[in-house]
């Protein structure tokens, strides 16, 4: 397996507070690799510094490497707009843009790039919506605003805008712990379908979602990577006593 996005020595800090600590790990390409581990121990900072999203936090200090492919997305020089474009980001919290209309969030990150005809435009957002299952249930009303959508329909509407603009990675940071088991379970079917073509990562508390759906499974505590592997290895014979008594729930 390839490896789609690699990190060498990656050390975050917020002021004085070193929040990632000297990670180092690599995501294989066309798979999913979920990110568990107790609050705070520094998920959802490893998750943001792979589209550096850190760059809009004035505080943060990111060090070490991440490549993406053969370029390190750090370098000077580099757009961090256009790492932006192949590395997207699904958030907890649906957040379709409010004042647009389904049709309009589709296309919205898409439209960044430049001019869009209408026939380019309409097959964007048809194969998006197709291909996160949501086109039957909005066809007839792809002007309609967002917000009449439910949580999940919501959701699965963000990741249709993630994926118009064509990314090659997609950061899901929880992505379907706002959502009821029966949206859940799309969400999850939907990440099985998506690795086909995308390299994913995802954060979850979720212990029975990451054993789920993801193929490899990395284990942070307090800022630091303590194990990472093949899911099924991670939960079923872990090599380090941290791992077995985190997914054993013994504590966080
Ligand atoms: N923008 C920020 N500014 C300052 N400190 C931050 C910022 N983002 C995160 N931190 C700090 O970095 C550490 C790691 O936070 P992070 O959100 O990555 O943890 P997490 O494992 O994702 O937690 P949770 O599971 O609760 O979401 C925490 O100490 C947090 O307070």
């Amino acid at each position: 397996m390839n490896t789609k996005v690699k990190l060498e020595n990656l050390n975050v800090h917020f002021g004085s507070n070193h929040a990632v600590k000297d990670v180092s790990i690599d995501f294989p390409e066309n798979s999913v690799t979920a990110i568990i581990g107790p609050s705070g121990c520094g998920k959802s900072t490893v998750l943001r510094s792979i589209n550096r999203m850190h760059d809009l936090a004035p505080a943060a200090r990111v060090t070490g490497k991440i490549i993406l492919d053969d370029t390190d997305i750090y370098d000077k020089g580099v757009d961090p707009v256009s790492i932006r474009r192949r590395v997207g980001m699904v958030f907890q919290k649906p957040n379709p843009f409010p004042a647009m209309s389904i049709y309009d969030n589709v296309i919205a990150g898409y439209k960044l790039n430049g001019r869009v005809n209408r026939s380019e435009a309409d097959e964007i957002v048809e194969s998006s919506l197709k291909r996160v299952a949501l086109w039957d249930e909005v066809k007839d009303r792809l002007k309609a605003s967002a917000m009449e959508l439910s949580g999940g329909q919501q959701q699965r509407l963000c990741i249709a805008r993630t994926i118009a603009v064509r990314p090659e990675v997609i950061l899901m940071d929880e992505p379907a712990s706002a959502l009821d088991p029966l949206s859940t379970l799309k969400i999850e079917e939907l990440i099985e379908e998506l690795k086909e073509k995308y390299t994913i990562i995802i954060v979850t508390h979720n212990m029975q979602q990451a054993a789920r759906v993801s193929d490899f499974t990395a284990f942070f505590y307090l800022g630091e990577l303590i194990e990472c592997g093949e899911t099924r290895k991670v939960f079923t014979t872990p090599d380090k006593k941290q791992t077995e008594d985190y997914i054993t729930g013994r504590f966080g």
